[in-house]
C-alpha cells in the first residue's frame, strides 16, 4: 500500500523509520505533504520519498491513503478535500471536537465512498468502550493525564499540579497538542461532553501516562499506559506513532480482532 503522510515531524519521522527505513513487507511511504520543502528536503535522500507543497499533486501522486500527522487547522483545512480523493487516517482528532467538521467529514466521505479511520493514539481499551455503549449503558468516563511538567510548559514546578479539570471538549480548547486522547476516548463512549478529565504537570516523570477508569452496565474497568515519549517531541508518545502503523497493517486483513 503506497501512503501519502501530512506532515513531518515526531509521528512522521517515526512512520518514516518504521515503513520505509525498515523495509515493511506491505506498506511504503512515498509522499510527503509539507509547507516548508527547504526544511523537510533532507527527507528525500534518507527515506527516498517525493515532497509536495500542493495539495492536488500529493493527491494525484499514486497513494492509496493519506496520513495527518500535522494538527488541527491542517484537519480543518486539507481533509474534507482529501476525503473526495482518498480514504484517510488522522492523528489530530482533536479538531473532531468541531461537530461541524465531523458532519462534513461525515458527508464527504458517504458521498465519495471514502473511510476516515481514527487510529486510539496514545492509549488503548476503545474496543471495550464502544462496546460498553453499543446499548447506551456506559456510566462514567474518566481520563487521568500526567505528563512530565515540561512537556506541559511547566518549566519550574516543585512538585505535580493538576492544570485542567472539567470535560474532554474544554480539555482540548486548553490544550490542543496534549489531549487529543480525551476527544477520541469521549468519541469511542459517552461523548466529548460527558467524558471527563483531569490533566497533572508532573515535575518528577518522565513518561506520558494515562490512567481511564470506566464504569458501566457491564461493570468497570481501568487501564493505565505508560508511554515512551517520542525525542523528536516530548509531548507526543511512541504509541501514538505505531498506532498509525498498527492500523494501516491491520487495513488489509481478511480478519478483525475486537
Ligand atoms: N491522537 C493521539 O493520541 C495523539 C495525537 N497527537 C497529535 O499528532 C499531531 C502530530 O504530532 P507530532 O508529530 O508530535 O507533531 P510535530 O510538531 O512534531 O510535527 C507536526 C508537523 O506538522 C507539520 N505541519 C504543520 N502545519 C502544516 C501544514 N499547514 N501543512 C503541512 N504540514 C504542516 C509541521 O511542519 P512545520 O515544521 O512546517 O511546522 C511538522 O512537520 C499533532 O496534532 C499532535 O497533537 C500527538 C500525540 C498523540
Ligand atoms: O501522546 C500522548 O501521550 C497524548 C497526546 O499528546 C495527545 O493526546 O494529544
Amino acid at each position: 500500500m503506497n501512503i501519502g503522510i501530512i506532515g513531518a515531524g515526531a509521528i512522521a519521522n517515526g512512520m518514516l523509520e518504521r515503513i520505509n527505513h525498515d523495509s515493511h513487507e506491505n506498506l511504503k511511504i512515498s509522499s510527503v505533504f509539507v509547507r516548508n520543502e527547504e526544511k523537510y528536503r533532507h527527507l528525500e535522500n534518507e527515506f527516498g520519498v517525493t515532497l509536495y507543497t500542493d495539495l492536488d499533486g500529493f493527491l494525484s501522486s499514486g497513494i492509496d491513503i493519506v496520513v495527518e500527522a500535522a494538527n488541527g487547522e491542517v484537519v480543518k483545512e486539507h481533509l474534507p478535500e482529501v476525503l473526495k480523493h482518498k480514504d484517510a487516517m488522522l492523528i489530530s482528532v482533536g479538531a473532531l471536537a468541531d461537530g461541524e467538521l465531523v458532519a462534513e467529514l461525515m458527508q464527504v466521505a458517504k458521498n465519495h465512498n471514502h473511510t476516515l479511520h481514527l487510529p486510539s493514539g496514545a492509549i488503548g481499551g476503545l474496543d471495550l468502550l464502544q462496546n460498553a455503549q453499543s446499548h447506551g449503558d456506559l456510566k462514567k468516563v474518566m481520563l487521568t493525564t500526567r505528563k512530565p511538567a515540561a512537556a506541559l510548559s511547566y518549566e519550574n514546578l516543585e512538585s505535580e499540579r493538576v492544570v485542567f479539570e472539567g470535560r474532554a471538549k474544554d480539555a482540548i480548547t486548553l490544550y490542543p497538542q496534549n489531549m487529543n486522547v480525551a476527544i477520541i476516548l469521549g468519541m469511542a463512549g459517552m461523548g466529548i461532553e460527558e467524558t471527563e478529565v483531569m490533566l497533572i504537570a508532573d515535575p518528577n516523570i518522565e513518561k506520558n501516562i494515562h490512567q481511564i477508569e470506566v464504569e458501566g452496565a457491564f461493570g468497570r474497568a481501568e487501564f493505565k499506559i505508560e508511554n515512551q515519549p517520542l525525542p523528536e517531541n516530548p509531548k507526543t508518545s511512541y504509541l501514538a506513532a505505531i498506532s498509525i502503523l498498527g492500523t494501516l497493517e491491520r487495513l488489509n486483513r481478511n480478519f478483525r480482532i475486537g
